[in-house]
């Protein structure tokens, strides 16, 4: 029976702590309990003081880090799978069709251009390679990437710069869940404007999104919910 739930993250009792392997096997607890979920349309605001595990539930969120115990479920094909257990090649298919992640810095292939970057996504989904073309275009246009720098690798690009190529590779795709690292830290306001507006967009089309974004306008023009990780960081 097909599950017509609006739910896309079931996050249930999720643990996760590191073992520093240089401080004598020290086991830091820096997620406890951890449950909530997100349905179509909504954008989760993860809020708690620094330290709290704001990027370590976000990467958990991406099965970039293995917590010890609880569920990551994420809708994929209208079933919820868990990450935690999922074998690394459904990880991968869920990251692909599913689960898109916008880091904090941008991670590319050297020598690779900026606009071929964008349009890969596209390409390897089967579009053709003038309507990528032209929808990777309009992308780094809205984002005020100069054309001159899209035959570039950006490398050598800006902070802020870097950080735009960086949301146009994620957000170029509609995926159904979104994971946000601070995607507006090194943006102008009118950089930050339009990346509020993709944000919204995208939730709107109905987008699940998660995100940490330290600034109080971005989370007040993005946020429908505030999720708060309290301090739970122990030591054992
Ligand atoms: N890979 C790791 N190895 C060991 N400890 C880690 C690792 N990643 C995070 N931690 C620990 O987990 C704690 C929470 O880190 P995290 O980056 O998730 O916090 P945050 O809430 O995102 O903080 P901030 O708002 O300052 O970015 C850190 O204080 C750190 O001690």
């Amino acid at each position: 029976m097909t599950d017509t739930s609006n739910e896309m993250i079931h996050v249930e009792n999720l643990v996760k702590s590191f073992t520093l392997h240089n401080q004598g096997g020290v086991t830091l607890t820096v997620l406890e309990n951890v449950s909530f979920s997100v349905e179509r349309g909504e954008c989760i605001i993860l809020a708690g003081p620094s330290g709290s595990g704001k990027s370590t539930l976000l990467r958990s969120l991406y099965a970039n880090y293995l917590p010890q115990s609880g569920k990551v479920e994420v809708r994929h094909d209208d079933e919820l799978l868990d990450l935690v257990t999922a074998p690394p090649h459904v990880v991968l298919d869920i990251r692909a069709r599913t689960l898109g992640y916008v880091s904090q810095f941008l991670r590319v292939i050297p020598r690779v251009s900026t606009l071929d970057l964008v349009m890969e996504p596209l390409l390897a989904r089967g579009m053709d390679e003038r309507g990528a073309r032209e929808k990777a275009a309009t992308l780094l246009t809205r984002l005020r990437i100069p054309e001159s720098l899209w035959s570039l690798p950006p490398a050598t690009f800006s902070g802020g710069e870097q950080q735009r190529v960086n949301i146009a590779m994620t957000l170029i795709l509609d995926y159904p869940v979104l994971l946000l690292d601070e995607p507006t830290a090194s943006l102008d306001a009118e950089n930050r404007q339009t990346v509020v507006d993709l944000i919204n967009e995208a939730r709107e089309g109905g987008a699940a999104i998660v995100g940490i974004f330290h600034d109080s306008q971005v989370r007040e023009a993005v946020g429908t919910r505030t999720y708060t990780l309290e301090e739970a960081r122990k030591a054992a």
